[in-house]
């Protein structure tokens, strides 16, 4: 509350979409962000997605991409990882395209209610632990929504993985779970839970204000600490850059062979380098800019297809 508090006194009055999708009033005194809200309002994508009840027009791109490379197969069991997944409009987009009996889990390093049918974690993708929490996730197949238990100390799911780790017997499939060797084509077949996640889907930069509707896992801030577009091309590209890594490793951690990657990036003189590193992890790989991309915006998305059996992270990043 003190993080709405601060926003709210600091800023005058405008409109913006919830994470609910309603409409709420935010504060903005800077002609730069009335500049946004008036574009926002005049946007065709914008329009459309209060029309459809979708949480952002970013679902239109991932719409695009999906049309154009297939990665969601309808009615199977797909399980698919959204990193940066908040408000939740890639995910809803996911979600849809894989039916009833996919997986859709969002990862988040702000606190966001998922969408209905969505899993969501309140974590930070740079840290090697919300990849155990994911994959334990996976394996466990934990329901995970804000109304789960909250340990006192511990907070919210933390406590699961802990517990986890600590338990003596439980050591062999402690072993199974968190070892990350890279396997060849038949033993992954048999171990898929190491490498559980079919598609993972990577929109992750700028954080989507927030005023309500959301508990906080985090007491850092982590709001004011994190990637925002700066209308530098340079330095978004560089931290967006950092994003896609993270991503890239993530998916060297946890997506299975043959499994589908889409990452955002802030284009820039580093995408060749970039590119180059997704080519040693997936067969093929393609850029696209979607039609629901601003014209003016420096995004372009990556589409890693087919991961490669066996992915080793001090070759790709060397
Ligand atoms: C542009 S928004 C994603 C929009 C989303 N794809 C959708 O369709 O609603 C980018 C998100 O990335 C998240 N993000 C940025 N850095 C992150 C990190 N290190 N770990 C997890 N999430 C992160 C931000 O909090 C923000 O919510």
């Amino acid at each position: 509350m003190a993080l709405v508090r601060e926003f709210a006194i600091r800023f005058s009055i405008g409109e913006f979409r919830g994470v609910h999708g309603q409409i709420r009033q935010i504060r903005c005194n800077s002609s730069s962000q009335n500049r946004w809200l008036k574009r926002q309002s005049n946007d065709y994508y914008t329009r459309e997605a209060k029309i459809r009840d979708l949480r952002s027009r970013a679902a239109f791109k991932l719409m695009e991409i999906d049309d154009k490379f297939r990665l969601f197969a309808k009615n199977g069991s797909q399980r698919v990882l959204d990193l940066g997944f908040a408000p939740g409009a890639w995910s809803q987009v996911a979600k849809d395209r894989i039916g009833f009996n996919g997986v859709v889990l969002g990862v988040d390093i702000l606190p966001c209610e998922p969408p209905s049918g969505v899993s969501s974690i309140q974590a930070n993708i740079l840290s090697k632990k919300t990849h155990e929490l994911i994959r334990l996730f996976f394996f466990k197949h934990f329901e995970l929504n804000h109304d789960d238990k909250l340990h006192p100390d511990k907070g919210y799911f933390q406590h699961m993985l802990e517990e986890e780790l600590t338990h003596k017997e439980d050591f062999r499939t402690y072993k199974e779970v968190f070892t990350t060797d890279t396997f060849d084509d038949s033993v992954a077949a048999e171990q898929s839970h190491k490498l559980p996640i079919d598609v993972i889907i990577s929109d992750m930069y700028e954080p989507w204000i927030q005023t309500s509707g959301f508990w906080n896992n985090l007491t850092n801030f982590p709001y004011y600490r994190m990637a925002n577009t700066s209308g530098l091309a340079i330095r978004d590209h560089y931290q967006s850059i950092d994003l896609g890594d993270a991503a890239l490793i993530t998916a060297i951690d946890l997506l299975k062979p043959m499994g589908s990657f889409v990452c955002k990036l802030y284009t820039g003189k580093e995408d060749k380098l970039f590119e180059n590193r997704l080519r040693k992890v997936f067969k093929k790989v393609s850029r696209i800019k979607p039609d629901a991309c601003r014209t003016e915006s420096k995004e372009i998305y990556f589409v890693g297809l087919g991961k490669r059996a066996k992915t080793n992270k001090i070759d790709v990043f060397s």
